[in-house]
């Protein structure tokens, strides 16, 4: 049975942050995932996953200015030292939840700089020999162009192929079902075949972002494979609500910690 993981950053957002780990433990999760912990202290977080028996599945590491359009940094020209500060904050998180993935986002690409791939190979081998010291896997997440414009990437492919070069053992790839779905399709197969470098899986409806319940996607029949498949990782629930989130939990009933 798939190990599903509250989405905190688009779930349960009646609640404040720190009180949506409660609110997800007493919907029956086991596990939460969110983008961003940086706006509350580390030993906050800490206590709330210990005081609601959570596992910490995955978060990112810092992206740079949000709030500004910044989408990761790990491509930019002349962040390289930020980055690196980056990631130490980001270990910094993991060291007190326990957390044994992190993703890096690239950021978004000026189409006509040529030294862009060249610098986001660095960021990322870079980041991922650091968080190997801590045993911890980096994971790289192909986006689609109609969520989030100009992301550099946005390929399933480009992904897998840097794996591949780089072959470092804890570098690996956060397989969302949704982007997989709108830029490629090709779900169960591409799940099966690039299970060996799946770090981390995500889920929601296509095209509505919604519950995974309806829509383009079999998601009955996506979790069964999953199972078959022999992956045992997290499964993250990163979704936006169609209304309360406790009114949309439907879909998890049967697989949600009694
Ligand atoms: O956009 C996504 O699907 C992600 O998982 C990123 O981490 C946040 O944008
Ligand atoms: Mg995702």
């Amino acid at each position: 049975m798939p190990l599903f993981a509250a989405n905190l950053t688009m779930m349960f957002t009646e609640w404040s942050f720190l009180d949506r780990f409660d609110a997800a433990a007493e919907a029956g999760f086991t596990a939460v995932e969110y983008l961003f912990p940086y706006d509350v202290p580390p030993e906050a977080i800490a206590e709330r996953l210990a005081r609601n028996n959570l596992q910490q599945a995955l978060f990112n590491l810092p992206p740079g200015d949000w709030a500004a359009g910044e989408r990761g940094i790990a491509v930019l020209p002349g962040r390289f030292d930020a980055l690196k500060a980056d990631i130490d904050r980001g270990l910094e998180y993991a060291a007190a939840t326990g957390v044994k993935r992190l993703h890096l986002m690239a950021g978004l690409a000026d189409p006509s700089d040529s030294e862009t791939a060249t610098r986001y190979r660095r960021s990322v081998a870079y980041a991922a020999e650091q968080l190997a010291e801590k045993e911890i896997d980096l994971l790289i997440e192909p986006i689609n162009g109609r969520n989030m414009p100009g992301y550099f990437l946005n390929d399933f492919g480009a992904a897998e192929r840097l794996i591949a070069e780089l072959g470092l053992a804890n570098l690996k790839l956060q397989f969302d079902i949704y982007h997989r779905q709108i830029m490629h399709g090709d779900v169960t197969v591409a799940l099966r075949r690039l299970m060996p470098i799946t770090g981390h899986i995500q889920i929601a409806s296509v095209p509505s972002r919604h519950e995974p319940d309806g829509e383009e996607l079999n998601y009955p029949y996506l979790f069964a494979e999953i199972d078959r498949i022999g992956y045992d990782g997290f499964v993250g629930c990163e979704y936006a609500p169609r209304g309360r989130t406790l009114d949309g939990l439907d879909w998890f009933k049967p697989y949600a910690r009694s």
